[in-house]
């Protein structure tokens, strides 16, 4: 085997990977995700993790976009009385299905409303043994029942408004579930999912949770990588917006294939700026799958190649292991 094919078999341990669910727009999400890692030029591919309801159309649309449709079986909290910040929030859970997939040993999750602007693929060569992701932010009212809020407490600026005594230590940093890095593995997958089923559902679903499971192997990256919208309005001192690389639209009303503008805080320039950037990726055709393999052989080469297996050198059907670049 060429030294070429035998690093192209190994990038095909990583890939990064989103999650879809349901028959309604977050589909353009992923579509915009997936052009997005192509332009960054991004050497991995994008496994699209999908729930049974999305429907085919969609998958087909994933698929024609170089994406890796695999359907995952839903995960449901034990029980369902809590009030999460958002009703939806239940099927997130759901996503604790990617520690399963082992045929990776490294991958970037990116929720379906994340862009990606600049090339990240050096974070998958941080070192192992951690989670990596970005620290999130408690100031907008979806956090209005948490202690932090109450407060005032935010983690970004811990100096302003310290954390009281009375009240114990601190609490653990936490992340932004919108984005991380991980290991797929068994054992942890076995864990989440029968550590769930004791533990009880909270406002912030499977992000509250998997903030609990890994507190311990957590690791802080800067929010170049994840930047929560909120940060604009609420934290200015602590974003650098021109180093951006990737931006997480989670305020209410910045989901881009929705945005009207008319939400508080949409009528920001910055957020306007954001907006019209994703656009710009998803309105451009030349970003298609198909059409950037007609225009970059360099790049497009690479999926041919990896289908090859090492024993049979026999080419799999386009879409076996396509790659985001
Ligand atoms: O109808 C839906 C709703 C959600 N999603 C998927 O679920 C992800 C999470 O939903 P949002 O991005 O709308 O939610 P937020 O960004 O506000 O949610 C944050 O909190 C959630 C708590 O459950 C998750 O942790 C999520 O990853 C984190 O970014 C979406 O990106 C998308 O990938 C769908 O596919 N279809
Ligand atoms: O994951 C959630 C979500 O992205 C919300 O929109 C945001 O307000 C929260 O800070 C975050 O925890
Ligand atoms: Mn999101």
């Amino acid at each position: 085997m060429s030294p070429n094919a035998t690093s192209d078999v190994e990038t095909r341990k990583r890939a990064y990977v989103t999650f879809l669910a349901g028959n309604g727009d977050y589909v353009k999400g992923v579509v915009g995700l997936a052009k997005g890692l192509r332009k960054a030029k991004s050497a991995y591919p994008l496994v699209v993790a999908v729930l049974p309801d999305v429907p085919e159309d969609h998958r087909e649309i994933l698929d024609s976009q170089g994406c890796i449709v695999q359907e995952i079986e839903p995960v449901y909290p034990p029980e369902n009385q809590t009030q999460f910040a958002m009703a939806y929030y239940v099927i997130n859970y759901s996503k604790l299905r990617i520690w399963e997939f082992v045929e990776y040993e490294k991958m970037i999750y990116l929720d379906g409303d994340i862009q990606v602007f600049e090339n990240i693929d050096h974070l998958f060569d941080n070192p192992d043994g951690y989670l990596y992701a970005v620290m999130d932010c408690f100031c907008e009212p979806t956090w209005s029942s948490s202690p932090q809020f109450k407060i005032w407490y935010c983690q970004q600026c811990p100096d302003k408004i310290p954390w009281p005594m009375e009240m114990g230590p601190p609490p653990p940093l936490y992340f932004n579930a919108g984005m991380f890095v991980f290991e797929p593995n068994l054992l942890t997958y076995f864990d989440l999912l029968e550590t769930l089923k004791i533990s009880p559902t909270t406002s912030f679903a499977e992000q509250d949770y998997l903030n609990n499971f890994f507190k311990d192997i957590y690791k802080p990256i800067p929010n170049v990588y994840n930047l929560v919208m909120a940060m604009l309005w609420r934290h200015p001192e602590n974003v650098e917006l021109d180093k951006v690389k990737v931006v997480h639209y989670c305020a209410a009303g910045s989901k881009p294939w929705r945005y009207t503008g008319v939400e508080e805080n949409m009528e920001r320039e910055d957020i306007k700026m954001l907006v019209k950037k994703w656009w710009d990726i998803y309105d451009d055709h030349s970003l298609d799958y198909k059409n950037s393999i007609s225009a970059d052989h360099t790049i497009n080469l690479k999926p041919l190649i990896a289908s090859l297996t090492e024993e049979d050198g026999v080419v799999h059907k386009r879409g076996d292991v396509p790659s985001a670049a």
